[in-house]
């Protein structure tokens, strides 16, 4: 579902010459996959999530998720692929203050000026009370834990039952405890969601957790064995 052949991406540097900051990526994951991708700072790992989310165009290669080939996409039909079929997950929470842990679930339902699905609010009280924050669904970002904002960042990025779950340090910001609590919610809920859940990280730790850890370094990407 989601296919990756021979991606590159090249960037101007400030002297005027060409980096080659991923050099010939290939990467293929279905649904229910966990994949973690490590490197050195600078290898190009935010690059490389940016281009599957397509946030960011690869200079040559192909993304493809669920057989939308994302180059020949226009504008409206990529906004509609990262609002519907992507979830992203960040560092930062990116909750809006002024919103309530609900409200902030439902935007992305609201995105594009729809109506939300039937069924849409139900679901995001259901995943609201499955990461344990039935009580604090009407509380604002602000009166919850950094802990507790980030697993309604979670389940925001899932409300519209993505094929796909980017997610870019996401325990980077939380102190060791909710970081390996975060991470246990982020692979049940990729688990029983059926999402392929690619992971950008520094730590091992997390990265360790993930069913395929991949290592970003010199433009390219290799498979770990243990
Ligand atoms: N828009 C851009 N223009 C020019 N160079 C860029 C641009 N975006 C990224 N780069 C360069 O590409 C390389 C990879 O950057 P990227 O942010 O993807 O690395 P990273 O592995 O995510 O790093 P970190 O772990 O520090 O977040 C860096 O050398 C960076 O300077």
């Amino acid at each position: 579902m989601l296919e990756l052949k021979d991606v590159c991406k090249e960037f101007a540097s400030s002297e005027g010459s060409v980096v080659k900051v991923l050099d010939g990526i290939s990467l293929k994951a279905s649904a229910g996959d966990s994949i973690s991708i490590v490197g050195p700072s600078g290898s190009g790992k935010s690059t490389l999530l940016n281009i599957i989310g397509a946030l960011d165009k690869p200079t040559s290669g192909s993304v493809k998720l669920d057989g939308t080939d994302f180059s020949k996409a226009g504008d409206k039909q990529l906004a509609q692929i990262r609002n519907r079929r992507i979830g992203f997950v960040f560092q930062m929470h990116h909750l809006l203050p002024q919103c309530s842990l609900i409200e902030n679930v439902l935007l992305p339902a609201l995105a594009g000026g729809g109506k939300p699905e039937g069924g849409v609010h139900d679901r995001a009280v259901e995943l609201l009370e499955k990461v344990g924050l039935k009580d604090k669904i009407n509380s604002l970002p602000r009166q919850v834990s950094a802990g507790q904002r980030q697993r309604a960042a979670i389940v925001r990025a899932l409300i519209n039952s993505p094929a796909l779950l980017l997610a870019d340090e996401p325990t980077g910001a939380l102190d060791a405890v909710i970081a390996r609590e975060t991470a246990k919610l982020l692979l049940e809920l990729n688990r029983t969601e059926r999402t392929a859940l690619v992971v950008v990280t520094h730590s091992q730790e997390l990265a360790g957790q993930m069913a395929r850890k991949m290592t970003l370094s010199s433009g390219k990407l290799k498979a770990d064995t243990e």
